[in-house]
């Protein structure tokens, strides 16, 4: 680019930074000035007040005194909250105000107007020319849709039409100019390569400055309820996930709040991986949690769940444990549809018989019986819902606790408790009577007052015990006390047996069909009815069981929804089961969904696919409300790699790679586990010493992944972590992680600790595989102590190397 041309854009970028500077400088004392004015008025707050409360006026003024002084302080905190917002913002473009610029030309005018972009918009003082707007503007898309020429943009009024006459992308480091791109076709396919060829990081960063044009299509869906992205691995999913979640709450700043989305995360080393992207562009953090979080609060007080990494290590060790076949066709069945109706019908089914209830038990022995429970049960309208039901028979339930409750007060254990009371006690009983206390106090003081000035005796004297009383009151007490865990348990609902009721579902085959007027039973039938009852009998819950189990005691309880969430993410959707989908939409019923996932990539068994005939997610929310968007370039890794692990899967893929180069993998076979760790550590110093300092040996097992660690432990390695499902926290280094853990992550180097026939030959282990190799953004290696896997024995000799 021509000398002339640079000098300009460094002056103007001088210019916006010194406006960026002064406004800063003028903003400073106002953030400092509001801060100090609200957290005096906090320290103040009641010396501001007078509280009077001796008459009702007195009362009704004070109330509003505080509610008013509760404003001022609001309306401060509020302007606090806004100037220093701004001042961060600022403080944010400072260093580098803008990353691209187009000149553009509406049609009819005769102007054209020069728009900068960056992660925020700066405007002049006269608050109509910006000198930046930020990335998410409706301007600013034209950035990312179009190259030089005719091109539009949609507005909230209308469809702007026009002609991008220069499209540029700026490199800017403090204040300095380093780098500037004409672009024509791709954003800066220049720029995009010196991203990419960056080191991985323990964070992921924000990819404002070089969106690509298909990502920009997800990012500002505005319409559909179901957004679904199908994309290749390290196509930018979870990028395009978290800028979509700033561009929506940019665009709907005054309805939408942070709170009110939530990210489904695979593991929490996710969670911490993704943690800074919308605070590094300025925005709060969604919720973030996992499914298995969510399944662990509802039921976890109840039952001990299986998390689904015990279940994958299951599936991926277990295979000559007895019944392994059972459990795998069972854990099918219970992610599938027809389990769901299945569930339904048998909720219909206990409509009319079969519920179950626990008795509920005090001091040893049945208050009231499951018996009477369930005669109560039926005996409500058959045509009101079973949660309906459950609520009526709750609220008898309580009526009969207080029945039973007065009379429990004649008890002999009673009496017996009143004797043992000590005197702390009695003082503690006394202290909470303090209010009821009050009432005799003031009966006893007229009493003597009476006495004294009548200076008689009086009529009543004799009748009115005030021991008797106090004692009654001390019985009712202790009965009360000892009833409120039973009265708790009622409201929790204890009294139903959710887990008899999903229990005697898995019955015989002839039962079961009865029950839930279900046509086709999975194979292994009765293997998978005894595993489920064994298991349950233990008081656990396989994983493929804990959300049908939930939803089951929801179809009796009442269903729960959040009706506060508006956008649902779901990351690695393809290890969602139909069910959970299913479950997922009915607990968010106000919210639209953004479903990312690579079936590729679909390792666990109740791997859903996204996308294709087969697929439930359309019958989710129906065609006309579904839109599927399917990225097929691969930015994360070198060609050399993609091309490589493109040839894993099974199925012809159009995967395209992004062009940026790197070595070919290099695969080295190795007798010995000694010999291979020795490799392994003389490879990773050679990556350090190349520049690379997130590297990853990653096993098929969190039982392999340990084995590793201990071998190169025993080689001398010191530097070494070990990522277990534990792990929180990601962190830069070396270490060792089973692939189900390393969902979603990107490391410099990958080294696939033993890509033998025994290790990855089923067609499930492919995925594995794949999902292991493409985790690597400049280097892969692979290890074997014995024959090659055969996904890797037909791979084209070409596209990989051999060490000798
Ligand atoms: N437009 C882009 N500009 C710069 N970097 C990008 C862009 N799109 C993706 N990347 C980078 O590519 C890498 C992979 O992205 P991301 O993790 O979002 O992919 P993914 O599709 O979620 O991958 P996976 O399915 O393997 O988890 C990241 O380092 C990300 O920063």
């Amino acid at each position: 680019m021509e000398a002339k041309e640079w000098q300009t854009e460094q002056a103007r970028l001088d210019q916006v930074r010194e406006k960026l500077q002064a406004r800063i400088e003028e903003l400073e004392p106002e953030v400092i000035g509001t801060r100090e004015q609200a957290s005096e008025m906090r320290r103040h707050f009641w010396e501001e007040v007078t509280v009077n409360t001796s008459s009702d006026e007195d009362f009704e003024e004070t109330f509003y005194t505080i509610k008013q002084q509760a404003a001022v302080l609001s309306e401060r905190e509020r302007r606090h909250r806004l100037l220093s917002q701004q001042w961060k913002s600022l403080n944010r473009l400072l260093p580098s105000p803008y990353f691209g610029r187009i000149d553009f030309q509406e049609d009819g005018l005769n102007l054209t107007e020069q728009i900068y972009i960056g992660v925020s918009s700066f405007v002049e003082e006269d608050g109509l020319s910006f000198l930046v707007y930020d990335w998410r503007t409706p301007i600013a898309s034209l950035y990312y849709d179009h190259s030089p020429g005719a091109a539009f943009y949609d507005t909230p009024v209308g469809r702007i039409t026009g002609t991008m006459e220069l499209k540029r992308q700026y490199q800017i480091q403090n204040g300095q100019i380093r780098n500037m791109f004409d672009a024509n076709v791709t954003i800066g396919d220049e720029l995009l390569q010196q991203v990419l060829s960056k080191g991985a990081d323990s964070q992921m960063k924000s990819i404002v400055a070089t969106i690509q044009k298909e990502q920009n299509t997800i990012i500002r869906d505005d319409h559909s309820r179901l957004l679904i992205v199908q994309g290749a691995a390290g196509s930018g999913k979870t990028s395009a996930a978290l800028q979509r979640v700033a561009y929506l709450l940019y665009k709907n700043r005054d309805t939408l709040k942070a709170d009110q989305i939530v990210l489904f995360s695979p593991n929490p080393i996710f969670n911490s991986y993704v943690s800074s992207v919308l605070p590094e562009l300025g925005e709060e953090n969604m919720q973030q949690t996992t499914f298995q979080e969510y399944l662990e609060y509802w039921l976890g007080s109840s039952l001990r769940l299986e998390d689904p990494f015990d279940q994958i290590e299951y599936v991926l060790t277990a295979q000559l444990m007895p019944n392994y076949e059972a459990r795998l066709q069972g854990m099918k069945y219970k992610a599938s549809e027809a389990f769901l109706t299945a569930l339904q019908n048998y909720a219909q089914w206990l409509g009319q018989e079969g519920m179950l209830f626990k008795s509920i038990r005090f001091r040893d022995r049945d208050l009231i019986t499951a018996e009477r429970i369930g005669l109560q049960f039926y005996s409500y309208d058959f045509t009101l819902s079973l949660a309906n039901r459950i609520d009526l028979l709750q609220k008898w339930l309580m009526k009969e606790l207080s029945v039973l409750e007065r009379k429990e007060r004649e008890a002999s254990w009673v009496e017996e408790e009143l004797q043992y009371l000590d005197i702390e006690q009695y003082e503690e009983v006394f202290g909470e009577l303090h209010k009821d206390r009050e009432v005799f106090d003031i009966a006893e003081r007229y009493a003597e007052v009476y006495e004294i000035i009548s200076k008689k005796r009086r009529k009543d004297e004799g009748d009115f015990d005030f021991a008797d009383q106090e004692k009654e009151l001390l019985s009712q007490r202790i009965v009360k006390q000892s009833f409120k865990p039973v009265r708790q348990s009622v409201k929790k609902l204890f009294f139903i047996d959710v887990q008899g009721l999903y229990e005697q579902l898995f019955d015989d085959e002839a039962h079961y069909r009865e029950k839930t007027k279900e046509g086709e039973v999975p194979a292994l039938w009765s293997e998978i009815c005894q595993q489920t009852k064994e298991k349950l009998d233990q008081n656990e819950l396989f994983y493929e069981d804990a959300t049908p189990y939930l939803y089951l005691k929801e179809l009796i309880e009442g269903v729960r929804t959040n009706t506060e969430i508006r956008h649902v993410f779901i990351d690695e959707g393809q290890d969602y089961s139909a069910f959970q989908y299913e479950y997922l939409k009915k607990l968010f019923p106000r919210a639209r969904m953004t479903v990312l996932g690579d079936f590729g990539q679909a390792i666990f068994t109740q791997s859903t696919k996204l996308q294709g005939d087969d697929s439930p997610m359309v019958r989710l929310y129906g065609n006309d409300k579904t839109c599927l968007i399917r990225l097929v370039r691969s930015y994360r890794s070198t060609r050399e790699i993609v091309e490589f692990t493109k040839e894993l899967l099974s199925e012809e893929s159009d995967i395209v790679p992004f062009e940026r180069r790197g070595p070919k993998p290099l695969l080295t076979r190795i007798e010995g586990e000694e010999k291979r760790a020795a490799q392994i550590l003389k490879d990773i110093a050679a990556l350090q010493g190349e520049g690379y300092d997130s590297i990853a040996v990653i096993t098929k097992t969190a039982a392999e992944s340990r084995t590793a660690f201990e071998s190169l432990q025993a080689q001398g390695s010191e530097e070494l972590q070990l990522i277990t499902k534990e792990t929180v926290q990601f962190d830069k280094g070396v270490m060792v992680i089973p692939v189900y853990l390393a969902k979603g992550i990107e490391f410099d180097a990958v080294l696939i600790y033993e890509a033998s026939s025994q290790a990855y030959s089923r067609d499930n282990d492919r995925k594995l595989l794949y999902t292991a190799c493409t985790r690597a953004m400049h280097q892969l290696l692979l290890y074997s102590t014995g024959d090659w896997t055969p996904f890797v024995e037909k791979i084209n000799t070409n596209l990989y190397k051999m060490t000798t």
